[in-house]
């Protein structure tokens, strides 16, 4: 085996944006970093107060993920020293299983010099996460719409506006995706199915063209928003007025209970805005954090060096700003 090793930096990503269940996602300024080389028994190093709780063998979901890239370039690397650091808090609705997963993929394949193509990293990632809004920005970056039939996702990337900006509100309590999606019907009525399709063609063609102000309407929903608004309370109130403040629009990111709203960024009323969504949170006595994000045009960065031996550790790397 080689003594390669790789770093890969992946972007967070917000999904859904409103109306677009499982289908659009956009990448965000908030980054996980994975190391990885072939090793004689298989360690990992995780950093940073958002690994908490992930396992360190090989029931990891990194070393999973990335002994599938191996079977499907038909090459064993059994052993692996891993190390992941991560500025994207788990289980809040920023897409950390994904960019989990789309960091193993690019650096298990960039490892054994790349042999699988990116529409078939996607195709895997896909089927690991089971959509391909977040994985899609992961991968790509800036903003994907996607479609995946159970078999194959096809999807267009976009461009994000140059002015558009995002503030994150992150409730301090977790909630998977699975307990999310728990909650929604198996059904849906005609009208609510149009009303969708609507808002969803609405926003793509506004983020295509750059028509900023039509965010406000198209970033509308009742797929998935009525349903989850039970389990984050103060959601209904803030994506009602967040443009009252002046928002473009606003949204549950992902499965949320992040909540997030797309703003110009030169716009006057940032604060307002701000302290409007921790307010509301606060009423309802939810505690978040909150966060000024860009979109990240990005997808992987990928540093390959060919003497994993004498390298820097992983996080000597990040503090000094050479990955970052
Ligand atoms: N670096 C990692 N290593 C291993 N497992 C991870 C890692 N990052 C995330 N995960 C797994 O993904 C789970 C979170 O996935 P989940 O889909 O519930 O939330 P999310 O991806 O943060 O949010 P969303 O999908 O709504 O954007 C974690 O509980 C953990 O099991
Ligand atoms: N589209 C997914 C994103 C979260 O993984 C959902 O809303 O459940």
């Amino acid at each position: 085996m080689n003594n390669r090793r790789v770093i890969v930096k992946v972007p967070a990503s917000t999904a859904n944006l409103g109306p677009g269940f499982d289908t659009l996602g956009m990448a965000l300024s908030l980054y996980s970093w994975i190391e990885m080389s072939a090793a004689e028994k298989t360690t990992f190093r995780l950093y940073g107060d958002q690994m908490q709780g992930i396992p360190t063998d090989k029931s990891n979901l990194i070393y999973k993920v990335a002994q599938l890239v191996f079977e499907e370039a038909g090459v064993v690397v059994p052993e692996l020293d891993v190390a992941m650091y991560s500025d994207i808090p788990l289980t809040r609705g920023l897409g950390s299983s994904a960019s989990a997963i789309i960091g193993a993929l690019v650096a298990a394949n960039a490892l054994i010099g790349n042999p699988l193509t990116d529409d078939k990293l996607f195709q895997l990632a896909t089927k690991l996460e089971g959509h391909p809004d977040n994985v899609g920005a992961s991968l790509f970056g800036g903003i994907v719409v996607s479609a995946w039939d159970g078999e194959r996702a096809d999807y267009v990337r976009l461009e994000p506006h140059v002015k558009l900006e995002t503030l994150v509100a992150i409730p301090a309590f977790q909630l998977s995706t699975e307990k999310a999606r728990h909650c929604l019907p198996t059904q849906i009525s005609m009208a609510d199915a149009v009303f969708n399709v609507g808002r969803s063609s609405l926003l793509v063609a506004a983020l295509a063209s750059g028509e900023l102000g039509l965010i406000r309407h198209a970033m509308r929903d009742r797929l998935h928003q009525p349903y989850r608004a039970a389990l984050i309370p103060g959601m209904t109130a803030i994506l009602e007025s967040a443009a009252d403040y002046g928002a473009l629009g606003a949204a549950l990111s992902g499965a949320g209970p992040t909540l997030i709203a797309f703003v110009d960024e030169t716009s006057k009323s940032k604060s307002e805005l701000e302290q409007f969504l921790l307010g509301t949170l606060k009423q309802e006595g939810i505690v978040a954090d909150t966060m000024w994000l860009k979109p990240s045009s990005e997808g992987p960065v990928i540093i390959v060096e060919d003497s994993a031996s004498s390298a820097p550790d992983l996080m000597e790397r990040i503090k000094g700003e050479v990955v970052r």
